[in-house]
Parts: C-alpha cells; structure tokens; sequence
C-alpha cells in the first residue's frame, strides 16, 4: 500500500496550470491572474476632494477668514471654475480639485449648514487649514505603468475592483478548470426518483459536482451511468471534453468494477493506506483532439468519496487552476474518542465545538453513512500508528465547511 503523500504526489504529476485566457473583470471569481497587471491609468485620476466642503487656498485662511464663493463643483464635474486669491468654490466628495484651490475646509467648518442648500456668495471659514488637507493626489495609490497586481493573486472581488480602478476591463486569467463528474453504479437512480428494490439515490455526483463549485471549478457535467462497460465507454467519451474527470464506485476487486474493467492499463489502479478511500485509481486518458486528460476514480461508498475529494481531487483542482494547493489544519482537543484502524491514517468527519471536536457518527469506519457527513465542520486526521483517540488528546483537523 503508498502513503497518502506518495499517492497525492503521483495525482499531482497529472496535470499542470491550464492557459491563461483575456477574461471579463467581473467573470473571474476564484480564479488566478496570469500575468502582472499594469495600471492604465493614475489612481485616483486626478487630484480631488475627500471632503463635501469649500476648496481654497490654504495661504488665504486666517482664523474667520471670509472667502469670495466662485462656484459649484459636484463629483463629475467636467469644468471647474478657477480659485483667485481671497476666493473659494463649494466642492463635493471626489469632485476634481479647481485650479488655484490647494486645500479643503469641510462644510461643518464654515458658517454653512450641511445638506442641500443653495450656493453662497460668500463662507466663513472658522479654522485655517494647511496644504494639501483633504486632497487626495492624482496617483497617491499608484502611478499609470506600475504594477498594480502581482501574477497569481486569487481573483476576488476585491482584485476586481482594483483591476477596473487600474483601468482595466478584462484581464488575463488561468482558464478555470473545467471538471466532469461521472458515477458508476447500476443501482443508482437520479435524485427525487423512486427507488426500486436493491436501488438507492446518486448521492455522489451531487456530492462532488458540489465540492468542485466550491474549491472553484466549474462542473460542465454531473451524471450517473450503470455498470455496463458500453455504457461507461460513452459517457468517459463524452466527459472527456473537461479537464478533469472524476468518478466514483467500480474501483475495488468485485466482479463488476466497471471504472477498472474499460480504463485499468490506461489508469492505475492502487491501495492507500487511508480510511476510509483505501482503493484509488488515477492517470490520464487521451481526449479525441489528443490532450492527455487526468482522471480521478474514487471509490464509491459516500464519506470515501467526499474524504477522496478533499484529499486529491481539490489539489488537482488547484494545481489546474493555478491557485495554492495547501489544505491549512489546525490541532483540536477531542471531546469524545473514537478508533481508527492500524496502519491507515484515518480521516474522521467531526463537528467542531467550543470545546473541540467530536465523530459525526460512532459506527466503525462508516464510510456509507452519508447523512451524518452533512454535520461535519472537519475532517480530522488520525496517523497510521494510532488507533484509539480519547477525550483530551489533540487531533490535526482540516475544516471542510469553506473553501
Ligand atoms: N473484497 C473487498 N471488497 C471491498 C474492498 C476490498 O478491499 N475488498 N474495499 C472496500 C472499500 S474500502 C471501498 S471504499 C469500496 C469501494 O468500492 P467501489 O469503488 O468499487 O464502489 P462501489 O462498489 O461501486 O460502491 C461502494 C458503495 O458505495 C455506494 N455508491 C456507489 N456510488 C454511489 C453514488 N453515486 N451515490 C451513492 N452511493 C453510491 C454503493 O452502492 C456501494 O454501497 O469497496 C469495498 N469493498
Ligand atoms: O476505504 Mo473504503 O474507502 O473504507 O470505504
């Protein structure tokens, strides 16, 4: 049997970062900028007020200085009046500083009311101000030619907004991987149908279809097919045109493992010395325009797949997406033990409380337990030589409720 590293580092040898592709500012949540990003222009633009006030010139200001008012100027101004010596105009927030003006006076400064009044002919001006008080500068944040963001940053949104103030309304972006989901099974009936006997609900591909939207990917299909060996043919076919298949069940030794019966030789098929997800397959099949498509088989009980997922499929994801493959833990005390096996490390769903962290269900490994999966903040983390956890001991838990 190979370590969970051994393994993972073999799923990593799969792929590598997909291209990099001009993409709307606003489309690209989640994914990762693929070059520097220059600023096209000066931000701010052009020196403005931070203040609703009076723009002056702060040499003229004595304490009770009465100014001369030459005008309005409201944010989107196109012309500005000019301010002379002993003069002010009454200007807004973000309004572009008038030639002459060096300095704004707030409204709550002067003689003024706040609000919607109309122009006065003249302001009192209570207190001086010095230079430059409430001007922000033209490229005080940054210069149009520098370097606005970095390659690799995460797109969020506030990379977006960052992206559109530097100018800019598409950027260049690491296509977003795009996965196909694939369950396997002849005893699987699409959600919200009824079960005949020996049939049970297609829990997996809503499972993984899930997860991989969260970690970022965007699923281009998520179906179920039967164990017949045509059948999986044609629809690996057609999943092919992803950049990354996952499918779950027909993995381990029985007589109708239908993942091992079409792709074995292409894909291999290995024991992990992990509970539950012992039985893994991986390896690239080649897509009829020749790309080399990685794909994951995952074995089939529910809390294998979701353990299997988080364990492989999210890195793999990270490593096509171009973003950081790290699954960050922390140690958490136990509040109620449980076993594990020996010689396979385990991941156990708990709930994370106040007071640390406890099962989601205490029935063996309970890789078919899918409800109780749906309570799980994190999976902890049991090493290989250690088979019984106990109140108080520290566990490794990775959290599983965000992305
Ligand atoms: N003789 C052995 N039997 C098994 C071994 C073994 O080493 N020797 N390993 C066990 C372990 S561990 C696992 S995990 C499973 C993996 O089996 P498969 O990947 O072949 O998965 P299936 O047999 O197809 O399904 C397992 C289980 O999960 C249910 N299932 C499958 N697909 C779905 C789905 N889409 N939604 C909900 N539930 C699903 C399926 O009905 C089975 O109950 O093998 C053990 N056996
Ligand atoms: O290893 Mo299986 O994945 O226990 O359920």
């Amino acid at each position: 049997m190979r370590t969970v590293e051994e393994h993972l580092a073999r799923v990593l040898t799969l792929a590598s970062r997909l291209p990099v592709e001009e993409a709307s500012v606003s489309d690209g949540i989640g994914r990762v900028l693929g070059a520097d990003l220059v600023a096209v222009v000066d931000v701010p633009p052009f020196d403005n007020s931070a203040m609703d006030g009076f723009a002056v010139r702060a040499a003229d200001l004595s304490p009770g200085a009465r100014l001369a008012v030459v005008g309005d100027i409201p944010a989107g101004a196109t012309t500005v009046p000019t301010v002379g010596e002993g003069q002010a105009a009454r200007i807004m927030t973000g309004a572009p500083l008038p030639p002459g003006a060096d300095a704004v006076v707030p409204v709550e400064q002067t003689d003024q009311p706040t609000g919607d009044v109309a122009l006065p002919a003249t302001v009192l001006v209570a207190e001086p101000v010095s230079q430059g008080r409430h001007v922000r500068r033209r490229g005080e944040d940054i210069r149009a030619g520098e370097t606005g963001l970095p390659a690799g940053l995460r797109w969020t949104a506030a990379a977006a907004s960052a992206a559109v103030s530097l100018g800019h309304g598409s950027v260049p972006l690491v296509r977003r991987p795009r996965v196909a989901v694939l369950s396997t099974g002849s005893e699987l009936v699409p959600a919200g149908e009824p079960l005949g006997f020996g049939r049970i609900p297609d829990s997996n591909s809503v499972l993984l279809a899930g997860l991989c939207r969260g970690w970022g990917a965007e699923v281009i299909s998520a179906t179920a097919v039967d164990d017949d060996p045509d059948h999986f043919r044609a629809a690996l076919a057609a999943a092919l045109s992803a950049d990354l298949v996952l499918t779950s069940g027909g993995v381990s030794v029985g007589a109708f493992e239908v993942v091992r019966q079409v792709v074995e030789g292409d894909v291999s098929f290995d024991k992990v010395a992990m509970q539950p997800g012992k039985p893994q397959a991986s390896g690239t099949l080649t897509a009829p325009d020749g790309r080399r498509v990685p794909m994951l088989g995952l074995p089939g009980n529910p809390v294998s797949v979701f353990v299997s997922a988080w364990v492989y499929a999210r890195p793999l994801i990270a490593r096509l997406g171009g973003w950081s493959e790290a699954w960050p833990s922390e140690g958490l005390p136990v509040v109620e033990g449980w076993r594990g096996p020996a010689g396979r490390r385990q991941f156990t769903p708990v709930r994370i409380g106040a007071e640390g962290v406890s099962p989601v269900h205490r029935l063996g490994s309970g890789s078919h337990l899918v409800v109780s999966l749906a309570l799980a903040d994190g999976l902890a983390v049991v090493p290989e030589d250690v088979e019984s956890v106990e109140r108080g001991d520290v566990v490794e838990v990775h959290r599983v409720t965000a992305r």
